[in-house]
């Protein structure tokens, strides 16, 4: 017998790095929700914003307790599904590769690179159904749209609308070689260490998703080598200007994707073997 979720949500926020919780929420509630790949990285809040329901997941757990290797994305991803989540819109802090993404900028990733090593569980179909989902364009074209349309509203946040996101797999940060290779060879233009496999599994499981990635330092190409001090200053600063934006996305965002504009509630059709 399936048994109904306990509340219903259509658009989900996952806070990273310095972004905890979400203020505005009003009428809040914590569920703890359970899932075939354990549990999420916390309780999952939900509460009203704008008119509209909100869940709210941070990904490291509050307090930031979960590395990046160690998130269990499937359940996270897999929670806000069964919630009836249809949007997912992810902070995360990363590195800026050039000059002109500078520390403080917002960017909103076109494409990415995943230079994970492979132990993460990046994948919903390990057997018995077998999917290869399309990857070309990764994130939601509408959600992207979405964001630079509600961050037009805010001159003061300089907002970049494209990018190629690096995803290493950290704990660690790079080495000023791997760096090069990143910004030179590689040609990304920020680093992060949670997009993969969380963009992976949300495509599979058919949402809309987009991802914000706030510049916190440049990384270690530049002069002084990135810090987990520095990132944390900056990220003070960049979480109270995503928690000013975070509101007017949501108010821009219907209770559906349009079937006719998006194609992510389709992932699938052409993915299943
Ligand atoms: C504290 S810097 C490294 C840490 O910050 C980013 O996390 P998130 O994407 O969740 O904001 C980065 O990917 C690393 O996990
Ligand atoms: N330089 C960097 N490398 C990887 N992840 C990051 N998150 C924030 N800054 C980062």
């Amino acid at each position: 017998m399936l048994v109904e979720p306990p509340v219903k949500a259509g658009i989900a926020i996952i806070g990273g790095s310095g972004v905890y919780d979400l203020p505005g929420l009003s009428n809040i509630r914590e569920y703890k929700i359970y899932t075939p790949y354990g549990a999420p990285s916390d309780n999952i809040i939900i509460g009203e914003l704008r008119g509209k329901t909100i869940a709210f997941l941070p990904r490291h757990g509050r307090g930031h307790r979960i590395p990046p290797h160690r998130i269990n994305y499937r359940a996270n991803i897999w929670a806000l599904k069964s919630i009836g989540v249809k949007w997912v819109i992810a902070v995360s802090a990363v590195g800026s590769l050039r000059e002109d993404y500078r520390p403080g900028d917002f960017v909103i990733p076109d494409q990415f690179i995943d230079m994970t090593k492979g132990v993460r569980d990046f994948t919903f179909f390990e057997g018995g159904r077998v999917a290869h989902v399309s990857m070309a364009d990764p994130f939601c074209e509408c959600l992207r749209k979405k964001i630079l349309e509600a961050a037009a509203r805010h001159p003061d946040i300089r907002i970049h609308g494209k990018g190629t996101y690096i995803c290493i797999e950290g704990p660690r940060f790079s080495t000023r070689a791997e760096s090069r290779v990143w910004k030179e060879v590689f040609k990304a233009d920020v680093i992060g260490m949670t997009l993969v496999p969380e963009v992976n599994l949300a495509c599979e499981a058919q949402l809309c998703y987009a991802t914000i990635a706030m510049v916190t330092d440049y990384d270690v190409w530049a002069e002084k080598p990135v810090t987990a001090e520095e990132v944390v200053k900056t990220m003070r600063e960049n979480t109270i200007k995503i928690q000013r934006l975070l509101p007017d996305i949501i108010e821009l965002l219907e209770d559906e994707p349009r079937r006719e504009e998006c194609s992510c509630c389709r992932s699938l059709e052409t993915a299943l073997m």
